[in-house]
């Protein structure tokens, strides 16, 4: 079932147009992720699920309800990770979390989630004295406290160290299997390639691509290369009429094979049949970096 539905949204700022025709839907229980370089129009495009901000055109359903019109319903499903600048320094970790579910009719036990995200021994402490990674576990508690159905993080390991950033990937996941579906705003290749089960891909105010982090990858990159060295003579141009090959070329003492679908399959069992000794084996495996770059034009 789509729990947010997106269709047709377009939004102006005076001139500049920072978003044209930008549709998706997102799937209960999912970690959507969406990416895209700085300006393309993500913020925009999820504060105006979130209710935050008016769309020009088109329509927005966030589990039935229009974020323009249900506001308040809104605020009852949905949670949002705050940015630093929203918590005094000085309000305690406890404090925080009380202070919000306050602004919920049915929140949740803010004392577990102290337990869930690892701050039971900060209860007390101020919010300026946390560290970077606590604070972020924070806002992510904070997100959770209303009990919401959709939560929507963003920038969410910006400034961890590597090991703060795979704890919290794992909460995340943690997340998802309790039934909450996620929308993750990211400009980390690796975070949104472990997390996610879809990703769109935002460039100068479209969705360029939506697909899994493998499937983008699959689509963007439909031929591959597969290059290896014959130990002993073999006349590479058997392999010319197997399926999905596109080419065969001798570099030297490499042979390089480009093809589609299951070519490699076909080559390497070709080459066992044929009881052809090979050496330096290698398929070339593109990734999400590549194929981000590749759609966007680079433009980090
Ligand atoms: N309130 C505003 N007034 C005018 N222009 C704006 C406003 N908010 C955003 N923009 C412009 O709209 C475009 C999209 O901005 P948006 O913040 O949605 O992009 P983004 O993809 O979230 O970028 P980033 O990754 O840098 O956060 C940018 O060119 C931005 O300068």
């Amino acid at each position: 079932m789509s729990i947010i539905e997106v269709s047709g949204l377009g939004k102006r700022y005076g001139d500049h147009v920072a978003l044209r025709d930008v549709s998706f839907s997102v799937e209960e229980g999912e970690i959507f992720g969406i990416l895209g370089p700085n300006g393309a129009g993500k913020t925009t495009a999820v504060e105006c699920v979130e209710g935050l901000r008016r769309p020009d055109s088109g329509t927005i359903r966030v589990l039935g309800l229009d974020p323009a019109k249900d506001d308040r319903e809104l605020r009852e499903v949905v949670g949002v990770q705050l940015q630093q600048s929203q918590l005094p320094e000085l309000i305690k970790v406890w404090e925080a979390l009380d202070l919000y579910s306050s602004f919920y009719r049915d929140p949740r036990d803010w004392r577990e989630l102290l337990e869930q995200w690892g701050l039971a021994d900060k209860r007390n402490a101020r919010f300026s004295a946390l560290s970077g990674g606590q604070k972020q576990r924070l806002f992510i508690a904070l997100a959770l406290v209303g009990n919401p159905k959709v939560a929507f993080l963003d920038e969410l390991t910006t400034g961890l160290d590597p090991q703060a950033r795979r704890a919290t990937w794992n909460l995340i996941s943690e997340m998802r299997a309790t039934g909450v579906t996620v929308v993750l705003v990211s400009h980390f290749m690796d975070e949104v390639e472990w997390l996610c089960d879809r990703v769109a891909i935002f460039d100068k105010g479209r969705v360029v691509a939506l697909d899994t982090p493998a499937g983008l990858v699959e689509s963007t990159f439909a031929e591959r290369r597969l290059r290896f060295r014959p130990v002993a003579g073999f006349d590479e141009s058997a392999l010319a009429p197997l399926p999905g090959v596109r080419e065969v070329v001798r570099a030297g003492s490499q042979v390089v094979v480009t093809g589609t679908g299951r070519f490699a399959d076909e080559v390497t069992a070709l080459l066992a049949r044929e009881h052809v000794l090979v050496a330096d084996l290698r398929l070339d495996q593109p990734t999400l970096d590549e194929a981000y770059v590749t759609l966007t034009g680079g433009n980090q």
